[in-house]
């Protein structure tokens, strides 16, 4: 059965934007931040604070988070992949953190430069300091179905280090299709080897489309139970340290499918579509949303 409401977790200010090759002006991801805020997304992620040595896109992370209009009930988490980064973001004012772990030991070290152990120190480091505040946490676990170092990666490595990571305290982990090259199958796979660690009402999926597979495969997740999903408005970006990953499911297109099988997100698509339009202008890009494209046409 499907569960009757889902929450749609907005990743595209920070994972759509991080992956553009020209810098994004600030004003104009604060617009995109303060749009979606009105389109009734309960969560918005908005930036990280990671090195901008690493990932200059996000360097101006304090300014986005001081020029956005926060609205209650709304939250907007940031990236932080260390102490250093949690610090700068509750200065700059956030009030929910995540913390970015991965199922491969390649990947771990090509994207935050060490190995899943140590990334496990520093994330109890970060876990401590974000108890202390009353600040949650959520866990991402990137290459859940697949490492572009790696390759494949079996579903107890990613039960292994989801459990490790809920256990330490995060409420949510997010199951990351970092290259999209999972399918229904190894969704689902996955997925019951995960959920005998993790409660599947903390479990949520964040499937890029590379491999157009994004949609079946939140659709397996949402027959198994899961009710969190993450979504990039305009199908924007794709992993700096992943090359050749597209995007994240579209907003538009997973609202579109919610829509249609009758679950509610409180997401109002027209006012979600015409986001997307504004920021594809402000990239002078093409939109990923094949739901979009559509209205477009007609
Ligand atoms: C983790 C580090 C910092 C380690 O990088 P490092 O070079 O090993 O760090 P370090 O501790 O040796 O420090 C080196 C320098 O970085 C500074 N530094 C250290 N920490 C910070 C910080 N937080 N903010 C700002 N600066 C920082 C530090 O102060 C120092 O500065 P220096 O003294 O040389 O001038 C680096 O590897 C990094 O920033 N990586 C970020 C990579 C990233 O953002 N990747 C994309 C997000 S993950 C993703 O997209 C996947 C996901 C989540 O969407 C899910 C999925 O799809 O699978």
């Amino acid at each position: 059965a499907f569960p009757q409401r889902v929450k749609v977790v907005e990743v595209g200010p920070r994972d759509g934007l991080q992956n553009e090759k020209g810098v994004v002006p600030t004003p104009v991801k604060i617009r995109l931040i303060d749009m979606l805020s009105e389109t009734g997304l309960p969560v918005i992620e908005a930036t990280s604070f990671v090195s901008p040595r690493w990932v200059p896109q996000m360097a101006d992370h304090a300014e986005v988070m001081q020029g956005i209009n926060k609205l209650p009930g709304v939250s907007y988490p940031v990236l932080t992949p260390n102490l250093k980064g949690f610090q700068a973001a509750v200065a700059a004012g956030a009030k929910e953190v995540s913390i970015f772990g991965a199922a491969s030991e390649l990947f771990t070290k090509k994207n935050i430069n060490c190995s899943i152990e140590e990334s496990l120190e520093r994330f109890s480091e970060v876990m401590n300091a974000a108890r202390a505040a009353s600040i949650p946490v959520r866990g991402y676990v990137s290459c859940v179905l697949g490492c572009p170092y790696e390759g494949k990666i079996s579903a107890a490595k990613v039960a292994e280090v989801s459990k490790k990571m809920y256990s330490m305290g995060c409420y949510e982990i997010s199951l990351g299709d970092t290259i999209g090259i999972g399918t229904p199958g190894s969704m689902k796979e996955m997925l019951a080897a995960v959920m005998k660690e993790v409660p599947v009402g903390a479990l949520a999926v964040h499937c890029h489309d590379t491999y157009g597979q994004a949609l079946a495969n939140i659709l397996v997740a949402l027959q198994m139970g899961v009710s969190v999903v993450d979504a990039s408005v305009a199908g924007l970006g794709g992993c700096p340290y992943a090359q050749g990953a597209s995007g994240n499911v579209a907003t538009e297109d997973l609202v579109y499918m919610l829509n249609g099988l009758g679950i509610h997100t409180g997401v109002d698509l027209q006012k979600l579509m015409d986001t997307g339009t504004f920021i594809c202008n402000a990239l002078n890009r093409r939109t990923n949303s094949k739901v979009s494209q559509a209205a477009c046409r007609l």
